[in-house]
Order: C-alpha cells, then structure tokens, then sequence
C-alpha cells in the first residue's frame, strides 16, 4: 500500500500554507513531519484527514480500499480529544466504534478489538464505567488513542501524538504506534519531539516566502 500526495498546496486564512508538497508513504513506515512552529505541520495532517480542503493537488491510497476516499481510511488523532463528558468511558469507546467503519484490505493486518480490551491496554479499563468528565488530561488522551485500536484503519495521522502522555504512557505510545507498522500500516505524524519508531521517513517543511523585513525607516 502506499499513500501518495502530489503537488499539494493550501491556503488558510487568506494565506498560503505550502505549496507543490510531494511525498510517497509505503506500508510499515512512518512519515514524521518536522520544521518551526507555524510551518504549517498540522495543516497538512488536517489536509490529509480532510478537515482542510487543498488548493491544488491530490491524495492517493493506492492499494487501499477502491470505494473510500484515502481519509475514510484514517485515524486522526490531533489536538482535541473528541470526548464526550457526559458519557461514559466505554460509551465513548463504544459510539466511536460504530461511528468509524473499518477498512479491510490485503496489504494490512490490523484487526478490530473490542473497547474493554483496548480501554485495558491503554491502562485505563478501571475507569470504563465513570462519566468520560472525570478523566484527566493524559487519560482523556489515552481514551482518544482507543479509537485507533477498536477500529482497524491502515492511515493513523498523529499531530503531537505525545502531547500530555507521562513517559510510561510514551513507552506505549510507541509501541503501538510500531505494532501497527509491523501490521503494514502507515504513520503520519507531526512532533517536535524525537520518537523511536521503527521504519522513518522525514519531511521537514521549511518556509519558502521569506516576508518582507521592516527596518527602522519603515515606521
Ligand atoms: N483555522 C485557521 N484559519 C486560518 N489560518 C490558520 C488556521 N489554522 C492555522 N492557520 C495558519 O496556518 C499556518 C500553519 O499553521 P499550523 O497549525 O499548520 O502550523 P504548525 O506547523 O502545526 O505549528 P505548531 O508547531 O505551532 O503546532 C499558520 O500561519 C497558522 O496561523
């Protein structure tokens, strides 16, 4: 399988993000993307689970299911954890479930797992009955990651994965994140931080418009 994006480009806020991106993604690698704040990181993980439409350019999962569009095929797990207080843990995990179809092709492995199991694994199946309101931050998180577990989808797009994760929780992070690799997945993920993952490709954005300096005259 592989995940592939031409030429792409987006514009936000009446502003150009990048533009002409290119990358190929194989099965079992992770694309880590890097580069200052600002760059446009998240934009393109956005872009790729289309929250953010592009401009110009196109996304391909060749080898992926024919009838989804690449990001029916994705897991993204950014920023907001997308979890509903007053339910409950397992209610959420639950709802998730039903609501995220899962994808089956050949090329990956990956295998839908039940929420109490998930909730177990990520080292939070004692909370499966309380209000999701109760949770703390890095449970909250924890809770979010299930998601990618109860539901197999090839495409787990990652925007600060490790963000409120104490280094246990890192630990595991990372060995997901490597376990669906071996299984032929593929990563896209956004950090500032160094993760040991198994199969590494970089993309580093760097910024192409230098803007105009002001100098002293200009004010
Ligand atoms: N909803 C939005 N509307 C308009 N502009 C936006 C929006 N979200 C982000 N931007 C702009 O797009 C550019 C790229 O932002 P983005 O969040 O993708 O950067 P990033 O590389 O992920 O940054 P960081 O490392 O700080 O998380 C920034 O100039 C930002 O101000």
């Amino acid at each position: 399988m592989k995940l592939i994006a031409e030429n792409l480009t987006i514009d936000r806020g009446g502003r150009r993000v990048f533009q002409d991106l290119s990358f190929t993604l194989e099965s079992g690698t992770a694309l880590v993307v890097t580069g200052a704040n600002g760059i446009g990181k998240s934009s393109l993980l956005r872009t790729l689970a289309g929250l953010v439409f592009l401009s110009k350019g196109e996304i391909r999962l060749e080898g992926g299911q024919d009838d989804r569009q690449p990001q029916e095929q994705a897991h993204y797990f950014g920023h907001q954890d997308a979890v509903k207080p007053a339910l409950s843990v397992l209610e959420n995990l639950v709802f998730w479930q039903s609501y995220s179809a899962p994808v089956s092709v050949s090329a990956f492995a990956g295998k839908k797992m039940e929420p109490l199991e998930a909730l177990q694994i990520l080292g939070i199946g004692h909370t499966a009955y309380l209000p999701a309101a109760y949770l703390s931050a890095g449970q909250r998180r924890r809770l979010s990651l299930c998601r990618l577990l109860v539901t197999p989808r090839p495409v787990w797009l990652m925007d600060e994965p490790t963000s409120a994760l104490d280094k246990a929780s890192e630990g595991q992070l990372l060995e997901l994140m490597n376990g669906h690799l071996a299984l032929g997945g593929l990563i896209v993920t956004a950090t500032h931080t160094d993760l040991a993952l198994d199969q590494v490709q970089i993309l580093h954005l760097k910024a192409e418009i230098v803007e105009t300096q002001l100098t002293e005259e200009d004010f």
